[in-house]
C-alpha cells in the first residue's frame, strides 16, 4: 500500500478529523525548481506543481517534472503535475532579460510590435507579442497590465510604435497581459480571434503528453468546443492515458458559457489574475462563488488561483486581507487553493505554502464545528442506472458517516469517479480512497477531501477490507474499534455496489 509521508505523518498526528481537506497547488519557478525546493514544497503539503508554459524553456519544465517524479518514487509523495499552456491573447515580451521594471508616473514609455536585435530593449519600451496592435490600438485608449498593476494612456501612433504616458506607476513583470480600453470599456474585437490553444500551446501540449503530465489547463477558454477538440485530441494522442483538462476561467467571452464549458472540462479555475482585467475588479468574488458553486454542482474540481498571498512575494508575513480571502475560498469549499509569484519567483515559498495551511486548516475546522456548510442542492448528474445508484449511495454513506461521526470513509474505485462523488458531498469526515493506478492516485490528490493510496485490488471485497485494516493499523494510522464507512465501485463477483458500516477488528 502507498500513502505519502506526510498525509500519513498529519493522520497520526492530529487524528482523522483534522486532517485537510483543502488541497494546495504550487506554481514552480526559479525560487522552487530544484529538488531539495520541490521537497520542502512536497514536505509543507503542495499537492499539485503547476508549469506555467508562459515562462522557461522545455528543457527546464522536464527537468522540473523529472525532480517531482523522482520525490514521488524516492519519497513516497503523490504530487500530480498541471501544465498550464500560455493562450494567445495579448501580452508583452520578456523586457529585455530585466526580471522587472519599474514604470513612473507621467513617464513616457513606448509600446512596440517591433523585434530587437539579441532582446537589448531601448529604455522605457515594451514588446507587445500582438502584430494587430499597432493598427488596433487608438489615440486616448487605455492600456492595462496585469490587470491594473500598471496603467498607461496611449497619447500619440508612430509606425508600429504606441507612446503613452503612464497614469498608474507600478512594476512590470515579464510577460504580463495586456488588455486595451476604450471609453471604459475593454476592447475585444480581434482578442476574440484569437486561438484559444495557439501553435506553441499544441507543441506544449504534445510536450505534457508526452511527460504524462497529469493535468492540462487551458488559458483564456472562450467556449467548450476547445476544451472538446482537446480531449479527444488526447484519446487519439494517447489512448489510455488519463490526463484531465481543466478550463481556466479568466476571460470575459468564458463567463457566457460557463456551464458548457465546465460540462465538458474535467475541472475548472477562477484565474483571478486575468479574470480581473477582463470583467471589473468588483465582479470578481461574486463570478468566483458562482464557479466554485456550479463546480460542485456539476462534480467538477474547482482551484482557486492567484493573488492570495500576493505579498508574500516580498514579505514574510500575509495582509489580513489575504487571510481573509484565504478563508472565503475554504469557507465556499473549492478543491484546491492554488499559489502563483508566491512559489514561483518569491523570496518565500515556503512560507506562503504554510500559511494556505494552516488558515484552511483552521477554517475548514470551524466550518465544521459551527456546522455552518450551506446544503446545496446537488441535482443528479447521471441516467444511467449504475451511475445513479453510485450517486445515491455517495450521498447516502456521506450522511451516515456524518451521522455516525465515523472516522473515514473508505473507497475501492478503479477510475475514481466514486471517490469523486463522495468528494463532492463534502462530509465530515476524510475520504480514503483506494486505487490501483499510480495516475489515478496522483489526480484524485487534487480533489477535496480525499486522501489517495495505491492498492493492490483482489477480487474479494471481504479480502480488500481486511487486507486494508491490517495494513493501516499495522502502521499505526487506525486503531481497534474505529468505525468507518466503505464504499465502492469496483464490481466483484459477490458485490455490487454497497455500503458497509464496519469497526476496525
Ligand atoms: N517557469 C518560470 N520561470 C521563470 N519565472 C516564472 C516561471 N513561472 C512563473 N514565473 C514567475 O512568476 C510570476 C507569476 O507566475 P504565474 O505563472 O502564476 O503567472 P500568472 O500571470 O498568474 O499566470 P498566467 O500567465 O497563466 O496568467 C510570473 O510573472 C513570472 O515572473
Ligand atoms: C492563473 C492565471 O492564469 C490567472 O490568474 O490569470
Ligand atoms: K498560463
Ligand atoms: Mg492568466
Amino acid at each position: 500500500m502507498e500513502i505519502d509521508s506526510v498525509s500519513e505523518a498529519e493522520l497520526k498526528e492530529n487524528g482523522f478529523r483534522s486532517t485537510r481537506r483543502t488541497k494546495l497547488i504550487c506554481t514552480i519557478g526559479p525560487a522552487s525548481c530544484t529538488f531539495e525546493q520541490l521537497e520542502a514544497l512536497a514536505m509543507g503539503g503542495m499537492n499539485v506543481a503547476r508549469l506555467n508554459m508562459c515562462h522557461g524553456t522545455r528543457e527546464w519544465h522536464r527537468e522540473v517534472i523529472r525532480n517531482v517524479r523522482k520525490l514521488n518514487s524516492e519519497k513516497g509523495f503523490s504530487v500530480a503535475i498541471m501544465m498550464d499552456t500560455q493562450g494567445s491573447e495579448i501580452h508583452m515580451g520578456d523586457l529585455g532579460g530585466a526580471s522587472s521594471l519599474k514604470a513612473e508616473i507621467n513617464q513616457e514609455w513606448t509600446f512596440t510590435v517591433r523585434t530587437f536585435d539579441g532582446g537589448v530593449l531601448p529604455e522605457s519600451t515594451c514588446v507587445v507579442n500582438y502584430d494587430g496592435f499597432a493598427e488596433d490600438v487608438k489615440v486616448g485608449d487605455e492600456l492595462v497590465v496585469d490587470g491594473g498593476m500598471v496603467r498607461f494612456e496611449v497619447v500619440e501612433k508612430f509606425g508600429p510604435d504606441a507612446k503613452c504616458k503612464c497614469t498608474d506607476p507600478g512594476r512590470l513583470l515579464p510577460r504580463a497581459n495586456l488588455t486595451i480600453w476604450r471609453e471604459g470599456r475593454l476592447v475585444r474585437e480581434r482578442n476574440a480571434m484569437l486561438p484559444t490553444i495557439s501553435s506553441k500551446d499544441w507543441i506544449d501540449i504534445d510536450f505534457g503528453l508526452a511527460e504524462g503530465v497529469d493535468f492540462i489547463a487551458i488559458s483564456f477558454v472562450k467556449t467548450a468546443d476547445v476544451i472538446k477538440h482537446l480531449k479527444s485530441y488526447i484519446t487519439a494522442r494517447s489512448p489510455g492515458g488519463s490526463t484531465s483538462v481543466f478550463a481556466k476561467i479568466e476571460s470575459s467571452d468564458s463567463l457566457k458559457h460557463l456551464e458548457d464549458i465546465i460540462q465538458v472540462a474535467d475541472g475548472a479555475m477562477v484565474a483571478r489574475g486575468d479574470l480581473g482585467a477582463q470583467i471589473p475588479l468588483e465582479q470578481v468574488p461574486s463570478v468566483q462563488h458562482r464557479i466554485v458553486h456550479l463546480c460542485r454542482q456539476l462534480n467538477k474540481p474547482v482551484i482557486v488561483a492567484s493573488q492570495l498571498l500576493e505579498s508574500m512575494i516580498e514579505y514574510p508575513t500575509p495582509t489580513r486581507a489575504e487571510v481573509a480571502d484565504i478563508s472565503e475560498a475554504v469557507r465556499q469549499r473549492g478543491d484546491a487553493l492554488m499559489l502563483s509569484g508566491e512559489s514561483a519567483m518569491g523570496l518565500y515559498p515556503e512560507k506562503a505554502l504554510s500559511v494556505l495551511r494552516t488558515v484552511s486548516l483552521r477554517m475548514e475546522r470551524w466550518c465544521r464545528e459551527e456546522k455552518i456548510h450551506q446544503t446545496i442542492r446537488l441535482p443528479e448528474l447521471s441516467t444511467a442506472l449504475h451511475e445513479r445508484i453510485s450517486e445515491q449511495i455517495s450521498i447516502s454513506a456521506a450522511q451516515m458517516a456524518n451521522k455516525l461521526e465515523a472516522e473515514a470513509i473508505f473507497v475501492y474505485t478503479r477510475q475514481g469517479y466514486m471517490a469523486t462523488l463522495l468528494s463532492r458531498c463534502r462530509p465530515d469526515c476524510p475520504i480514503f480512497a483506494f486505487t490501483e493506478t499510480k495516475s489515478v492516485r496522483q489526480r484524485l490528490n487534487l480533489q477535496w477531501g480525499l486522501i489517495p493510496f495505491r492498492l493492490d485490488f483482489s477480487d474479494d471485497m471481504e479480502s480488500n477490507l481486511r487486507r486494508t485494516f491490517a495494513l493501516l493499523k499495522a502502521r499505526g494510522m487506525m486503531k481497534q474499534g474505529d468505525l468507518i464507512v466503505a464504499v465502492s465501485d469496483i464490481s466483484t463477483a459477490d458485490m455490487l455496489q454497497s455500503i458497509q458500516v464496519r469497526k476496525i477488528p
